[in-house]
């Protein structure tokens, strides 16, 4: 299949650059690893890790996202289906992480490489300061040509520290490597206009621009995925902004994928990457309140791109701080822009709705600058 599709391919920008690209993230989805019945499917790991060790021998570094420990733990564990409960998936994954972690080592062993397993969670890749222990040991990992085997550590990682899913844990990770490229593997040939298992629908080859996405139904995960289609729409959101270009394929059609690119949906960067303090705002900062605005403030924030004063605000919650990333919401509570506040939430109380000439000289700055501001 893969083949026939490779020859229709138009063979664009983003598809070039992919091939091209000197430093790419895979990820590969619970669906392309296991199965509920058999566990982790050690063949299909063998062949994925054919295509990974083919591509860093042609020069190119490679990060593998890998999840599947959920999925490699059910069995063992005499569970019949993917948990639902926390305590159960954590316990499910500090069984399946071992076996996966194991796998993958065996299976680069065939080359004479070494695999290095790196857990994170979102707390230590949303935080600049943090992400810094993270980056170095994959950078090292890197410069002793060992592949970094990364998953969100699970077993630790509580509602509030969860990256959630896999493609936006790629996403980030791409961000934080430098990738050039970001290759998401799951059991799709690519992003269709509906959910494929709901009927008829019809493969997109190229998202250039968000507009090529109206339309679009993205549906939830198999039995064994965690986020479906929209989560990888997300993280392929995310990467652009990132400049990094995506491309989403079938795992069993991964030697194409990472080879020509020419299978799949592959979706454009922006033209112009988010600056790497933009990017954090957007994407991984905590959030750690609230900010309400009325209607001009909206609209002078969002349209014409100007910095927040307190006049246009009507409420706020949340114990933030100053230098906190908040979210910036209008009237109706929609999220209209996140940004960095430059006031604790304690002063700002007392300046709500006041205009500058009515406020003492120190609390005359924008409450967030333009440049601390990104619209949703
Ligand atoms: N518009 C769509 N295009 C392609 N696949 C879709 C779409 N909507 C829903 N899906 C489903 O998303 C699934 C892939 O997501 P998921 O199960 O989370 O995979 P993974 O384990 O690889 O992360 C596919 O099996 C497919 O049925
Ligand atoms: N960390 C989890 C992965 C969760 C996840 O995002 O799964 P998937 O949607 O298959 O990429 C695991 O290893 O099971």
């Amino acid at each position: 299949m893969a083949a026939e599709f490779e020859s229709d391919v138009v063979v664009s920008e983003t598809r070039t650059s992919v091939a091209d690209a000197k430093r790419i993230v895979v990820k590969i989805g619970s669906s392309a690893l296991t199965s509920l019945v058999g566990g982790l499917d050690t063949d299909r790991l063998d062949r994925l890790a054919d295509a990974v060790e083919a591509r860093m021998r042609g020069g190119t570094d490679v990060v593998v996202v890998s999840s599947g420990a959920i999925g490699a733990g059910i069995a063992p564990l005499g569970l019949t289906k993917r948990p639902q409960d926390l305590a159960t998936k954590q316990a499910a994954a500090s069984v399946g992480q071992l076996a996966l972690a194991h796998a993958w080592g065996t299976s680069f062993a065939r080359y004479g490489r070494t695999v290095g397993q790196v857990l994170l969670t979102a707390e230590d890749i949303a935080r600049r300061t943090n992400h810094r222990n993270a980056q170095r040991t994959l950078d090292r990992l890197r410069s002793l040509g060992a592949v970094a085997i990364v998953n969100e550590n699970d077993t630790v990682a509580t509602a509030e520290i969860r990256f959630g899913d896999n493609d936006r844990l790629a996403a980030l990770v791409a961000h934080l490597v430098g990738a050039d490229a970001l290759v998401l593997l799951s059991d799709v040939p690519g992003l269709y206009d509906g959910d494929p298992r709901k009927g008829h629908a019809t493969l997109i080859p190229e998202v250039a621009s968000p507009e090529d996405l109206d339309g679009v139904v993205a549906g939830s995960g198999g039995a064994l995925g965690t986020g479906g289609m929209a989560s990888k729409l997300s993280a392929a959101r995310l990467a652009a902004d990132a400049g990094v270009p995506v491309l989403l394929a079938a795992a069993s059609d991964a030697d194409a994928a990472l080879t020509t690119a020419r299978v799949g949906t592959a979706f454009a960067a922006r033209p112009t990457r988010l600056s790497a303090r933009r990017f954090w705002v957007r994407h991984a900062a905590d959030v750690a309140g609230d900010l309400h605005l009325d209607t001009g403030a909206v609209r002078a924030v969002v349209d014409k791109r100007r910095s927040l004063l307190s006049a246009g605000i009507t409420g706020l919650s949340g114990q933030f701080y100053g230098g906190d990333v908040v979210s910036l919401r209008g009237p109706d509570g929609q999220l209209v822009a996140r940004g960095v506040v430059a006031y604790d939430a304690s002063e700002l109380t007392g300046m709500l709705g006041k205009s500058s000439g009515e406020l003492t000289p120190e609390l005359q700055r924008p409450v967030v600058h333009a440049d601390d501001l990104v619209p949703a």
